[in-house]
C-alpha cells in the first residue's frame, strides 16, 4: 500500500476503547449535531473516535436558552440525521432531561426508540449514583451507558449556574462516589465535566472504564469538545475556560456573506457565461418568431 493511501479504519467498538485506555491512547470525541457534521467527523484524516449528539444541540443549533426544554423527539430528528453520516466513530447520544428519569421503563422504552429509530450505538445520561438502577437497567438490556458526572448541565438551575464541581473534600468524595457506583451499575464509560484537574487525574487512574474529559485537565483518557466551540460558529461573548478555539468558521462565513451580498448588488454575480446556460441560436429565433406570431394573432382577434 501506497504512504498516500490511508488505511481503512476500523469501527470503533467499546473493546477498541477500553484498548486506546490501556495503550495510553487519547480518545477524540466531537459532538455533532447535523449530517454534514458528521461526515466530517467520520472522514477527518486525523482519527475522530466518538460522535456525540449532545443535548448541547438545544443551544448551539436550536437556540434555546438551555439543555432543559430539549425534547426526546427533537433529539430522535437530529441524532437520525447524524447517525446517516456517521461511519467509523462510536455513535453516543444524550438522552435528554426527563426522559429516563421518572422509572427504569421510562428509561428503557425512550433508550429503545434512540437504538430503533435512529441507530445509534450508545446513550449519554448525567447524574450521580441517583440514577446507578437505571443505567442498570440498560446496560442489562444492551444498551451501552455512557456516564457523565461532574457540572451537570441539565441541572444549572439546582446547581445555581455552570460551575467548576468538586473544588472542596466534600464536593470530590461526592463526584468520586457517583464515579464507582456508575462504573459498578455498568457504564462503559464516563465524561467527566468541569472538575479540578487532579481529581480528574485520580478518577482516571482509580476506575476500569475510559474517561473522557471536558473541562477536566489533560490527564482523562481522552477529550470531548462541542463542534461549535471548537470552531467557532457562533457569535458569544462568553468563552469556558476549557474551550479553545481550533478555527475560527464564524468570521469565514460572515466574510462569505457579505461578499455573496455586494456581488449580487453590483451585478459581479453571476457571471453571464461562466455561471449562466447558454441556448442555441437557432432555438433562440424560432421562440422569439413564435412570440411575435402570438402577439399578432392576439392583436387581430
Ligand atoms: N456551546 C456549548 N458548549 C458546551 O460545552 C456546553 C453547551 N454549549 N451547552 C451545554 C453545556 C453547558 N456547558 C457549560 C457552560 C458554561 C460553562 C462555564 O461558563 N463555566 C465557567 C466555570 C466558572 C467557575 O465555576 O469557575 C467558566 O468560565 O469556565 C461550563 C460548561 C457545557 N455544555
Ligand atoms: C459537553 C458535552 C459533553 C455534552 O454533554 C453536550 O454536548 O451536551
Amino acid at each position: 500500500m501506497s504512504v498516500h493511501t490511508p488505511l481503512p479504519r476500523k469501527k470503533t467498538t467499546i473493546a477498541s476503547l477500553l484498548a486506546s485506555r490501556s495503550s495510553g491512547t487519547p480518545i477524540t470525541v466531537v459532538t455533532a449535531y447535523d449530517y454534514p457534521t458528521a461526515l466530517t467527523l467520520s472522514s477527518s484524516s486525523c482519527p475522530i473516535d466518538m460522535t456525540l449528539v449532545g443535548d448541547s444541540l438545544a443551544q448551539t443549533a436550536l437556540g434555546l436558552p438551555s439543555t432543559t426544554s430539549l425534547t426526546l423527539d427533537e433529539m430522535i430528528h437530529h441524532a437520525k440525521a447524524v447517525a446517516r453520516g456517521t461511519t467509523t466513530p462510536f455513535l453516543v447520544v444524550d438522552m435528554p432531561f426527563g426522559s429516563f428519569h421518572i422509572s427504569e421503563e421510562q428509561a428503557a422504552r425512550n433508550a429503545c426508540r434512540l437504538v430503533q429509530e435512529a441507530g445509534i450505538d450508545a446513550v449519554k445520561l448525567e447524574g450521580g449514583r441517583e440514577i446507578a438502577p437505571i443505567v442498570r437497567k440498560l446496560t442489562s438490556i444492551g444498551i451501552p451507558v455512557m456516564a457523565h458526572v461532574g457540572l451537570l448541565p441539565q441541572r444549572h438551575v439546582a446547581m445555581s449556574g455552570y460551575r467548576v464541581q468538586g473544588k472542596d473534600v466534600a464536593g470530590a468524595e461526592r463526584i468520586w462516589g457517583d464515579a464507582l457506583a456508575l462504573q459498578e451499575a455498568g457504564a462503559f464509560s464516563m465524561v467527566i465535566e468541569a472538575v479540578p484537574t487532579p481529581l480528574a487525574k485520580y478518577m482516571t487512574e482509580n476506575l476500569d472504564i475510559p474517561t473522557i474529559g471536558i473541562g477536566a485537565g489533560p490527564y482523562t483518557n481522552g477529550q470531548v469538545l462541542v463542534w461549535d466551540d471548537l470552531l467557532t460558529t457562533t457569535p458569544s461573548d462568553h468563552k469556558p475556560k476549557f474551550v479553545r478555539r481550533f478555527a475560527d468558521v464564524r468570521s469565514l462565513r460572515e466574510k462569505a456573506i457579505a461578499a455573496y451580498s455586494t456581488a449580487v448588488k453590483d451585478r459581479s454575480f453571476p457571471h453571464e457565461i461562466d455561471e449562466s446556460y447558454k441556448m442555441d441560436k437557432s432555438e433562440w429565433e424560432k421562440f422569439m418568431e413564435r412570440r411575435r406570431a402570438d402577439e399578432s394573432s392576439v392583436k387581430s382577434d
